[in-house]
């Protein structure tokens, strides 16, 4: 039987980085295609073998790095390279700062942005994050607990790492531990989503594994033994059921304390949510009246908001939902929250529902928010400010807006997701002067 050819096939070549990629690869030159190396950096000089295509290019793997470009320094992790996690560790910080920010800049000239609207990146520590989605394997006696490998669903078994606060670092060797109980038995693998709270960890295992007598009650000693409020299991397609329950693993938005439901979406770091915060605060007006916050979760920036204005909280998952409006009535905030489980994608708020409002907030998920877009654009909503996790998905809405007679004034974007390609932002779109607002004309002539 003849073997298939390898795409690239395997031929070994020397060659010299040129820039880094938006996904965090070196990036030559072979025959007139890119050839992208991960791992490498600009002024590098490599011996590397072509392993595969990729965008028209060629994936190289190196076989040899020969002389180190200016900014490329030593990672600190010892899974680096691996780990699917941080593939920019290699970077030197000022070169690092450049080429992020630089993603928002090109991501937005190629929407017809001029780049001037990028102010200087807000960047947030390593060994922050508190809430982390581990992939486990049970091979043989043993699971590996960690995250997948690049393009891999091999899973790295991580004994450290530096994105991490201390209580999600100091969980994996217990956990691991305990997943052998749960998961060895049946050669069982599962999804760990693990967040650190004001009164312990909140952790949701996702898995088919059958949950046993045995299995419970290591669990329950798990928990005791390592600070744990909340430990979930959630058969796929099933409802998370509580198997040990300590205490109340609570979030703090603004001052207001919200129980989210099991697994469910923060900012990756404290840290990060109030930068988005402050930021989402500074870019609105000094004083407006209401402010719609649109896929608001469990009410991250909802509940800082209501201080200053009443809020209508819109979003698609109906436990965050709930999480939101209990704590609403729960809680005295300045002004009143409504809040409504919707669709953004398939019903979006609507140019008649809008109208009359001050404000809006929006921060969709990573596909942007193109149909709610449309609305806004039509819309007499005189302030936007858009929270993004995706520069081009961003730049794809921000045109949306501009078109329909918004002007971006700022972007800063936020370095929440470190040592990866992954960037976010926070922008400021005000509603331009319309000339065909009679009553607008009538305020120029009066001041005049
Ligand atoms: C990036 S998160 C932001 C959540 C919140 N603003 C925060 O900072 O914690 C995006 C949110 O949008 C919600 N979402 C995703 N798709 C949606 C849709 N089509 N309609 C409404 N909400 C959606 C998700 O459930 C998630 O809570």
């Amino acid at each position: 039987m003849r073997r298939k050819a390898r795409p690239g096939g395997g031929k070994q070549l020397e060659l010299v980085i040129d820039s880094l990629g938006a996904r965090g690869d070196g990036v030559s030159e072979h025959e007139g295609r890119p050839v992208y190396v991960p791992g490498t950096m600009p002024g590098d000089r490599l011996r590397v073998k072509l392993v595969g295509e990729r965008s028209g290019g060629f994936k190289a793997e190196i076989l040899e790095l020969l002389e180190a470009g200016e900014s490329h320094v030593d990672a600190p992790c010892q899974h680096y390279g691996v780990c699917g996690g941080c593939n920019v560790q290699h970077v030197a910080p000022e070169f690092y700062r450049r080429w992020k920010r630089d993603i928002v800049v090109q991501a937005l000239t190629r929407k017809g942005f001029s780049g001037g609207e990028v102010a200087e990146m807000v960047q947030v520590a390593a060994g922050t994050r508190r809430r982390a989605v581990f992939s486990a394997l049970a091979r043989g006696k043993k699971v590996s607990l960690g995250f997948h490998e690049r393009e891999s669903h091999r899973v790295v078994d991580v004994i450290d790492c530096k994105l991490l606060n201390s209580p999600l670092a100091g969980m994996i060797a217990p956990l691991r531990e305990l997943l052998m109980v749960l998961l060895v038995p049946e050669q069982e693998k599962a999804d760990i989503t693990a967040i650190s709270s004001t009164a312990g960890l909140d952790i949701l295992v996702v898995s088919t594994a059958k949950l046993t007598l045995e299995g419970r009650e290591a669990i329950t000693a798990f928990a005791e033994k390592n600070s744990v409020a909340r430990f979930a299991w959630n058969r796929p397609g099933e409802e998370p059921e509580p198997v040990a329950i300590r205490d109340k693993p609570i979030q703090v938005f603004g001052d207001i304390p919200v129980l989210p439901p099991e697994g469910a979406f923060l900012q990756p770091s404290a840290e990060g949510q109030q930068v988005l915060t402050d930021l989402v605060m500074g870019y609105l007006p000094d004083s407006f009246e209401t402010v719609a916050d649109l896929f608001s979760g469990c009410g991250t920036f909802t509940f800082p908001l209501s201080k200053r204005a009443q809020v209508h909280a819109v979003e698609g998952d109906e436990r965050a939902v709930m999480a939101l409006t209990t704590s609403a009535r729960r809680n005295e905030t300045t002004h009143r929250i409504t809040s409504d489980c919707r669709d953004l994608d398939k019903d979006p708020i609507t140019e008649e529902e809008l109208e009359g409002g001050d404000c809006v907030v929006l921060d969709p998920p990573r596909t942007g928010a193109r149909e709610q877009c449309y609305e806004l654009a039509k819309s007499d909503i005189k302030t936007i400010v858009y929270v993004s996790c995706s520069p081009s998905t961003f730049a794809r809405d921000a045109r949306i807006l501009v078109e329909g007679g918004y002007s971006l004034q700022e972007v800063t974007p936020v370095d929440q997701f470190i040592w990866s390609e992954h960037v976010e932002l926070v922008a400021r779109f005000e509603a331009e002067y319309d000339t065909d607002d009679d009553s607008a004309d009538l305020d120029v002539e009066e001041e005049s």
